[in-house]
């Protein structure tokens, strides 16, 4: 048993994986979640959110949870008026996207788009962190957009502003998701960093998480995303509970498929969305690349519950997930 002791632990922002329904339902079977990152909204110029927005915004999908809204922006006035309204309904952290490699919103400059321009980064943060707004404002951020170089200049200017926390995912826009975090990079700049720090990026095990908090000393949070998705005990283990039994695993699945069907109104889009889950999920079981090809392929929710059922009787459980998201550079 490590004396280590790794920070508070908080669930990454994933669109598509980690809305309102999987936080619900996580919290109704598991623990360990201290902070939720609710992915991305962009606020449009109309100083209110849409329907849409509300659904994972609402303080009643967040009830029970520590949440905390993420705005993807590079308007000064659209992140003024949506942190005031989401101050309005109780958050008290608002965190800004500067990660987001998608082609779409780079395009536009926002997400890691943004770390091109340090300069245009300085007149935003400038502006929104002398708004004396009433909540607390935080960052997400990669290293750079394609070299690792990048990040000393981007240092400085976050070391500028009265941020809660800044945490890195240090990666770079031009790796998306691809190859190794470049921890060096990290490494080498971690003591210039004035602000609280998050760590994000390829933690799977618990060791994984020891591991950062020792090779960052102070950090304040810990934030994980895909390998809860393939191992939802993953932060119940990091805090020493057991792993999870193959019972445990087939309640949560079946209230997780449940209450996407009940919040989709369609058995075929909760399907779709829980095989977006099994592409995480099937890390958590031995010899399941072959098994879920055919969750992949399942036509009908009957085909999709035969192969599941195939696929947990002949894979043997892990105790830890293994990264099979991971793709080389
Ligand atoms: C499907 C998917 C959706 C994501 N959506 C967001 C998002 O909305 N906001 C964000 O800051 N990061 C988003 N990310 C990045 C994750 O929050 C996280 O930074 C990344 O997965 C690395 O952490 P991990 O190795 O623990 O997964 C997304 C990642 C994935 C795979």
């Amino acid at each position: 048993m490590s004396a280590t002791i790794v920070p508070p632990l908080a669930v990454a922002p994933m669109e598509g994986l980690t809305g309102f329904v999987f936080r619900q339902v996580f919290s109704r079977h598991f623990t360990g979640a201290d902070d939720w990152f609710i992915p991305f909204v962009t606020p449009t110029t109309l100083p209110q959110f849409t329907d849409r927005q509300m659904r994972e915004l609402a303080p009643e999908a967040n009830a029970g949870i520590h949440a905390v809204p993420q705005l993807l922006t590079r308007r000064t006035a659209d992140f003024l008026w949506s942190a005031k309204a989401l101050a309005d309904m109780g958050y008290d952290e608002v965190n800004l996207n500067f990660g987001c490699p998608a082609g779409t919103v780079v395009a536009k400059g926002k997400g890691s788009g943004f770390l091109r321009e340090p300069e245009a980064m300085i007149r935003f943060l400038d502006e929104i962190f002398s708004a004396d707004l009433p909540i607390a404002i935080s960052v997400k951020t990669r290293l750079g957009w394609a070299s690792e170089d990048e990040f000393d200049r981007l240092v400085d200017v976050y070391n500028r502003f009265p941020m809660k926390r800044l945490t890195v995912h240090p990666r770079l826009k031009s790796d998306h998701y691809k190859g190794s975090v470049r921890l060096e990079t990290l490494d080498r700049l971690y003591p210039s960093l004035r602000m609280k720090v998050g760590y994000n990026g390829d933690v799977v095990t618990p060791a994984d998480a020891v591991a950062m908090t020792e090779r960052y000393p102070g950090i304040d949070q810990m934030m994980i995303g895909r390998a809860l998705m393939a191992d939802p005990a993953l932060l119940r283990k990091i805090r020493g509970g057991e792993p999870a039994t193959e019972a445990e695993l087939d309640d949560f699945r079946r209230d997780l498929f449940e209450s996407y069907t009940a919040a989709f109104g369609s058995l075929k889009n909760a399907m779709m969305r829980m095989k977006e889950y099994w592409f995480y999920q099937l890390a958590l079981y031995d010899e399941s690349e072959r098994p879920a090809k055919e969750i992949f392929k399942s036509k009908t929710p009957e085909a999709f519950a035969d192969a599941v059922r195939r696929l947990v009787e002949t894979c043997p459980l892990r105790r830890d997930a293994r990264a099979s998201w991971y793709k080389p550079l």
